[in-house]
């Protein structure tokens, strides 16, 4: 598995789509798999049952496909590796990739967003602590790449060539 990490906004779930065309190979994206456990947006979830009800939802569907023995990426939701226990999960079933965006960019990026919950509680300079706080977590990561400034197809060709050199198992042609 890949496992694609990184703030809100940074284009995980973007980025790690396109890839997985590039790849052909199926991308699961975390947030996407507890709305269908649960029948509900993520901005549902925490609204009806809280955040650490949510938290839980994560880590069951990351458990769930941490055992699949299949090449895929998945595209985690930005708070994900604030537990050591996910993060210890990622690292045992692939690698993670954790894609820097600096905090200017992702808020130009989610100024309109009405989607993300943490968005609406943390406002201003309380996102830049939240960003700061969870920044080691982010960089306990086996790559980085900075995306800041870079569009979708730049990271999607810095990922491939960073694979041609680490995973060349995974790239078919
Ligand atoms: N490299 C990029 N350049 C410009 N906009 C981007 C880039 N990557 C993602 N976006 C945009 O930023 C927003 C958040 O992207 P998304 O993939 O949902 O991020 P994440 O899953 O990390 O929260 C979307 O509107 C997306 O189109
Ligand atoms: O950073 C976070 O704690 C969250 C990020 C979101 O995913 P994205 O990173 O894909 O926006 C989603 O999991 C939820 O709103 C919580
Ligand atoms: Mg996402």
């Amino acid at each position: 598995m890949i496992y694609m990490t990184g703030f809100m906004g940074a284009g995980k779930t973007t980025v790690g789509t396109a890839l997985s065309k590039k790849l052909n190979v199926h991308v699961y994206d975390t947030d996407m798999m507890v709305e269908r456990d649960q029948n509900k947006s993520v901005q549902d979830v925490f609204r009806d049952e809280g955040e650490a009800f949510f938290r839980s939802c994560e880590t069951h569907v990351l458990k769930k496909l941490a055992t699949r023995k299949e090449n895929a990426i998945v595209t985690t939701g930005g708070g994900i590796v604030m537990s050591p226990d996910n993060r210890a999960l990622m690292k045992a079933s692939g690698s993670i990739i954790f894609l820097y965006c600096d905090i200017k960019t992702v808020k130009s990026r989610l100024v309109n967003d009405r989607t993300r919950p943490l968005l609406q509680k943390f406002q201003g300079t309380e996102l830049d602590h939240l960003y700061k706080k969870r920044m080691a977590a982010y960089l306990d990561a086996t790559h980085v790449i900075n995306v800041t400034a870079k569009s979708v197809e730049t990271v999607v060709f810095e990922i491939l060539s960073l694979m041609y050199q680490t995973s060349p198992d995974w790239i078919s042609c």
